[in-house]
């Protein structure tokens, strides 16, 4: 290549002048001419011809285009800093000429610039590659289009949530954007000396970023870092910076062997990761340990999955999976049950404890607990269910079991007081909107205290077993038979006529049903017992009546009962109430006519067949402030019933007593005898003997000349204490005299084994002896079967001589009555006796 010429536009002088010494050395026939700067070098572009234009120059962007004007279609060669290299490498590969990267010291690059320079000036002679001269039109469109990229790929870039660099073949970084120097926190002046790899690493370890040891870097990438990176890289590692955060470094080696690296902060995905894992593992080691279990439904409601205790289950998880609940079924859903759950799924709504019973494969049955919420997909579609599912077979058995203590009697099984309330108030509510009539019916046993008290309370309990039992068989399945407590049931009778008429017989025919079913004998251990109740009913219909008050009416009409002789039944009327009402005010009074001292005890004459005075019989009378002297037909019953009689038995006791004593001290009185009412009641109390004996101890009374008066419904359980009792205080001398004799039940038996000094004929015998052939007939029997016994026997309510005739000619030689003299005050009985005496 001779006469070449070459036009050196170089503002560098030095370098101008290396240029020249290394040509003159290699092409010492070239011609080289040196412009320093693009204005020196119009002239000599204008004026001659050359074979190459070089230019080592920094134009800016704008400059390119003019400086490659002058250069007129000549083979241009540029020497540029690598900053510039994207802008002009893209230009002079499109054809436009050559150029070589200048060192920023040195000059080391010249070599490789003279070898392109001869190859350019070759390529324009013909000899070798076609160079295709400088066109500053072609120019301009290129740079235009490569700002443009530039422009965009900064750009894309910049708003990249990445770091990401790039190198050249050279493995010097040409490309990288701002967030790869934020995430790894390295200056931008670094990055300006275009370092490789090796050199970014190396400035990252000596600031301790990888951790001792390279700890902070996972194993994959690890020996890479480690080793400098040198070696080829791995295409994917994660290192964790000094503060915490997590990159996951992605490296993608190009053909030509530059590569591409991306740096992701995936430290929230990590945290997310690590607090889902710790979280299932959790919930693991939860489920696990539970005997809960957990679940999953397709949208479908199809499970598809299940973890968990399942055993308790006990179905196949083949017989679950692919099913719905509602599929596999429960015992306690009906058909509206389970739609009422799918109308709650197809509404993506969440639910509770949903309850289910259900039937193992092995025949047991279980109860399990289900609760659930939707699941969604990131549109808003439901996915379908999770939750969990807990076996609460021993919570339902608890709750069974409680619910059966509090509403069911744990002797008979039967409803309690607290459920039947319940009922009854459903009850009305139902017979009100239906129009029907219902019925209560309040059953009380007649004199089950007495055999509760005698026979012991596990006799009792057989008794009300039975009754229970008896009860049940006596009404509909649909009515309610309830125990209250003690001897007292409640029989709940709905869906009588609506006419009050017959719906009074529908329940009096009930009531009579119950009353001969209860009538039947009991077998009771060996014995046999007979056993009546007494029943108050109270019909329930339109009328607005409290459940209250409906109950106080049945209770009523069974008092009502009770004092109509027992063993019957009477209905409920509003003058109950008002007795009742009475009742309860006589009951108060009478308890402070006690404390006050206001009862008194008034003395009959009991003579014998010509008058004389034998003895007298005690009998109270309550003075009573406002209502003058009332009589113990109005007071003892209730004193009965309220226990009332136990303190005036008593004190009837002591005062008679006392006046045997007083008695005692005239030889006027002093062989009278003395009378004394006991109620069963009071005969029953467990120290009743003793409280006698302390009595006529307390007194100085002499027994002898004291006489109990019993009741035969003494007689009607535990005889054998009866009769232990009466031999006790026999021993001491107290009599005993069997008051109303014939008008109750006497077993002639224990009548034989009884230490008895007397009967009494009831004056309902003696009213009507001369008239009613019965009544004379029995007291002739009284008084034959007295002589047969040996006992004594007393008249009682002779009022007329006509009467005392007819009892003198079959023997009774003892008379109580209207025709001797009325029940009176001690005084006055004494006084009465004087004159004949
Ligand atoms: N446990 C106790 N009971 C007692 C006591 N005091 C009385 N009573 C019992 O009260 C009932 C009523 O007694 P009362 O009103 O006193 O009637 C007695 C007599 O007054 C009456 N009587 C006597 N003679 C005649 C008569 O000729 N005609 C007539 N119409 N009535 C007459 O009979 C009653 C005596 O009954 P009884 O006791 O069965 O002998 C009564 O049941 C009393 O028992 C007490 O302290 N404790």
């Amino acid at each position: 290549m001779n006469g070449v010429g070459i036009l050196w536009v170089d503002i560098d002088t030095q370098h101008a002048a290396a240029a020249r010494r290394l040509i003159a050395a290699r092409y010492p026939d070239w011609r080289v001419v040196n412009s320093p700067t693009p204005e020196t070098a119009k002239a000599p572009l204008a004026s001659q011809a050359w074979d190459a234009v070089v230019l080592c120059l920094k134009p800016s962007d704008q400059e390119l285009p003019g400086l490659l004007e002058l250069c007129a279609g000549r083979p241009v060669l540029m020497c540029i800093d690598a900053a510039q290299e994207a802008l002009a490498a893209r230009a002079f590969r499109c054809g436009l000429g050559d150029y070589v990267l200048r060192e920023t010291d040195g000059a080391a690059h010249l070599s490789e610039l003279l070898n392109r320079l001869v190859a350019l000036v070759q390529g324009a002679q013909g000899r070798g590659k076609p160079v295709r001269m400088v066109d500053a039109r072609i120019w301009q469109e290129a740079l235009t289009m490569l700002q443009e990229q530039r422009s965009a790929l900064q750009a894309t870039l910049a708003s990249m949530s990445q770091g990401i660099f790039k190198t050249g073949p050279d493995g010097r970084i040409t490309v990288y954007n701002e967030r790869v120097l934020e995430l790894l926190n390295l200056p931008e002046s670094l990055m300006a000396t275009r370092p490789t790899l090796a050199d970014l690493t190396r400035v990252q370890a000596e600031r301790g970023d990888f951790g001792e040891g390279y700890s902070l870097v996972d194993r994959r990438g690890h020996d890479y870092v480690a080793q400098g990176a040198v070696a080829s890289a791995p295409a994917l590692y994660w290192r964790t910076t000094r503060d915490g955060r997590t990159f996951e470094v992605r490296t993608t080696s190009l053909a030509d062997g530059s590569l591409v690296r991306t740096f992701a902060d995936v430290s929230d995905y990590v945290r997310v990761e690590n607090e889902l894992r710790e979280s299932e593992a959790r919930f693991r080691s939860l489920s696990d340990l539970s005997s809960d279990w957990y679940w999953e439904h397709d949208a479908e409601g199809r499970f598809v999955q299940l973890a968990g205790d399942l055993s308790v289950n006990g179905i196949p998880l083949s017989d679950v999976m692919g099913r719905t609940r509602w599929e596999i079924g429960a015992l306690n859903m009906t058909d509206a049950d389970w739609a009422a759950h799918r109308a709650v799924l197809a509404a993506h709504q969440p639910f509770r404890d949903l309850e289910l019973q259900r039937r193992r494969a092995d025949g047991s049955m279980h109860w399990i607990s289900v609760s659930g919420v939707p699941v969604f997909d990131a549109n808003g579609a439901l996915r379908g269910y999770r939750g969990v599912g807990r076996d609460i077979t021993e919570r339902k058995q608890v709750e069974s079991q409680i619910e059966r203590l509090a509403f069911y009697d744990s002797l008979t099984g039967l409803p309690n007081r607290r459920l039947l309330v319940d009922r009854l108030q459903h009850a009305t509510a139902a017979v009100a909107r239906s129009g029907t009539q219902g019925a209560l019916l309040f059953i009380d046993l007649d004199n089950f205290k007495d055999l509760n008290d005698t026979l012991g309370h596990d006799t009792g309990d057989q008794l009300l077993l039975q009754v229970a039992q008896r009860l049940k068989g006596c009404v509909r399945e649909s009515d309610t038979v309830a125990r209250f407590g003690g001897d007292e049931f409640v029989v709940l009778v709905e869906g009588l006529s609506a006419d009050p008429a017959h719906a009074s017989a529908e329940a009096a025919l009930v009531a009579s049903h119950i009353t001969t079913t209860l009538g039947k004998p009991y077998a009771l251990g060996d014995a046999s017992h007979h056993s009546t109740p007494s029943i108050g009913i109270a019909l329930f219909g339109q009328q607005t009546v409290s459940v209250d008050e409906l109950l106080k009416h049945a209770d009523l009409a069974m008092y009502q009962a009770k004092a109509a002789g027992r063993n019957t039944q009477r209905f409920f009327d509003p003058d109950m109430q008002a007795a009742v009402s009475n009742r309860s005010a006589l009951e108060a009074d009478l308890r402070r006519g006690l404390q006050e001292k206001e009862l008194v005890l008034y003395y009959q004459p009991v003579v014998d067949g010509k008058g004389r005075l034998q003895g007298a019989e005690a009998l109270v009378r309550w003075r009573h402030p406002r209502r003058g002297m009332v009589s113990p037909a109005e007071f003892i019953p209730l004193a009965e019933q309220t226990g009332l009689i136990l303190p005036l038995g008593q004190w009837v006791l002591e005062t008679a007593c006392a006046q045997l004593v007083a008695w005692s001290r005239s030889s006027l009185t002093r062989q009278f005898f003395l009378s004394v009412n006991v109620s069963v009641r009071q005969f029953r109390q467990p120290d009743f003997v003793e409280q006698v004996l302390g009595v006529l101890d307390a007194t100085g009374a002499n027994p002898e000349r004291l006489k109990l008066e019993l009741t035969e419904s003494l007689l009607m359980a535990d005889v054998e204490d009866v009769i232990a009792r009466m031999e006790h205080l026999r021993r001491y001398g107290v009599g005993f005299s069997l008051d109303d004799f014939g008008t109750g039940y006497s077993s002639l038996s224990y009548l034989k084994r009884l230490p008895l000094d007397q009967l009494k004929i009831d004056q309902g015998f003696v009213r009507d002896l001369q008239t009613d052939p019965n009544d004379a007939a029995i007291v002739r029997t009284i008084l034959a079967l007295a002589d047969s016994l040996d006992l004594a026997v007393v008249a009682e309510g002779v009022e007329t001589t006509g009467q005392l005739e007819f009892l003198q000619r079959y023997g009774c030689k003892a008379f109580q009555g209207y025709l001797f003299g009325r029940p009176m005050p001690a005084e006055v009985l004494e006084r009465a006796l004087r004159p004949a005496l």
